[in-house]
């Protein structure tokens, strides 16, 4: 007999992802059973080293030098500036300037783009979210069924002298209904060399280990883009690390690491790939009486103006039909 769709995913919570660590540690076979109650947040599988391993399980993150080819990123930023140019048009994708320039008049050049989101119908760009050098990385993070979530091209301007280049540290988790959060992981590719000058990411070692914090937009003077919510009440003092990386260099991060970027002090446009991964067992959540409520009403009224859709649409809806099976199976997502 055919189980309901909602039955079969409680079968899944029960089994796989709702279960302490030490009991998924116990478990005979299946995806989950080589993680532990140790190393709750990877997967031995061999491609790891015990040091990386130990490295992403105490900080949240972990950067691997020279993981995407040199040829693979020129094909990325030659697909970029054709999206600039407006040579191609495609489906579903957000092409954002900054909050600096949001008024001015529009020029089809990567002067007026700030970020591409949901690049996922670009076949060219996508191919960045299934390089097998980037999907067995993931494997170790999240396990062997991989979602594409969520696809950026961040092409952070030089600061026009008001700091919107910058970031606000946040935790990506704010921005997405599924869980759980140890079964996400973000690959951030630098298209260049990214450096304190231009705006490198800027993370707080070991914040992967509390909960998902209050966000809203902090209060900067000089303005801050849409959508880009801080970490509420956050403190400068907290020791940082600012990830300085070549062309190709990658980091991975968990959904709750808290980071955020600086401003872009170069006259060049720093460029850098990401995108965030969930694994094919996740589910959704409902984010109302939660934190995440006031990203939700944001969203919404996004998706209302720009595809004339009411409150039928959910913010689950809007994150399934952006997700993309990478790698094997598409069970509750
Ligand atoms: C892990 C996830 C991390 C994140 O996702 S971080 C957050 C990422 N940000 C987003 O997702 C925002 C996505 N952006 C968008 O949806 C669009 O770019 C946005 C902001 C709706 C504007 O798009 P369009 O409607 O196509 O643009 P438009 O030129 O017609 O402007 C419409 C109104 O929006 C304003 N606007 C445009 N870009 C902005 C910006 N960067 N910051 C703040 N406001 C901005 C623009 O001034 C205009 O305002 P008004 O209606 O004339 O008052
Ligand atoms: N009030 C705030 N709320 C959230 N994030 C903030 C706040 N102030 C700064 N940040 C973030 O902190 C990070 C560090 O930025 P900041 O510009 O202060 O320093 P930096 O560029 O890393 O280093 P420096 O300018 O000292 O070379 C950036 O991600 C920035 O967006
Ligand atoms: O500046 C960057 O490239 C980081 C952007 C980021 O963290 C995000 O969009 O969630
Ligand atoms: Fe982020
Ligand atoms: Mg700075």
């Amino acid at each position: 007999q055919k189980m309901s769709r909602a039955a079969e995913r409680l079968r899944l919570l029960i089994t796989h992802l709702d279960r302490p660590p030490a009991a998924i540690a116990g478990a005979s076979s299946g995806a989950l059973s080589s993680h532990s109650t140790a190393a709750p947040y990877t997967f031995g599988n061999n491609l790891l080293t015990p040091e990386q391993r130990l490295f992403y399980e105490e900080n949240g993150f972990l950067l691997i030098k020279n993981l995407v080819s040199e040829e693979d990123i020129d094909r990325f930023r030659r697909e970029f500036e054709r999206i600039c140019r407006q040579e191609i048009k495609v489906p579903g994708l957000v092409v954002m300037r900054d909050v600096a320039i949001a008024k001015s008049e529009f020029v089809p050049d990567q002067k007026a783009v700030s970020k591409l989101q949901d690049f996922q119908e670009d076949p060219e760009l996508f191919r960045y979210c299934s390089l097998p050098e980037i999907l067995k990385y993931v494997e170790c993070f999240i396990g062997p069924n991989i979602m594409a979530m969520h696809t950026m091209l961040i092409n952070k301007p030089p600061d026009a002298g008001k700091k919107t280049s910058r970031h606000p540290m946040h935790q990506d988790l704010h921005y997405f209904p599924f869980r759980p959060a140890d079964r996400i992981v973000c690959a951030w590719t630098a298209m260049e060399k990214v450096s304190r000058q231009n705006g490198c990411l800027v993370v707080l070692p070991g914040s992967h280990k509390g909960t998902l914090q209050e966000h809203d937009y902090p209060e900067w003077e000089g303005g801050v883009n849409k959508m880009y919510h801080g970490v509420r009440g956050y403190d400068p003092q907290h020791p940082r690390v600012h990830l300085e990386m070549e062309k190709g260099d990658t980091v991975f991060f968990h959904p709750l690491l808290i980071h955020g970027s600086g401003m872009n002090q170069t006259q060049g446009f720093r460029k850098a790939i990401s995108c965030h991964y969930a694994s094919g067992d996740c589910y959704y959540i409902d984010v109302k009486g939660t934190t995440q409520e006031n990203i939700e009403k944001e969203v919404k009224e996004i998706a209302a103006r720009k595809y004339a859709v009411g409150d039928e649409i959910t913010l689950k809806d809007t994150w399934a039909v952006r997700g993309r099976l990478v790698q094997g199976a598409r069970i509750s997502m």
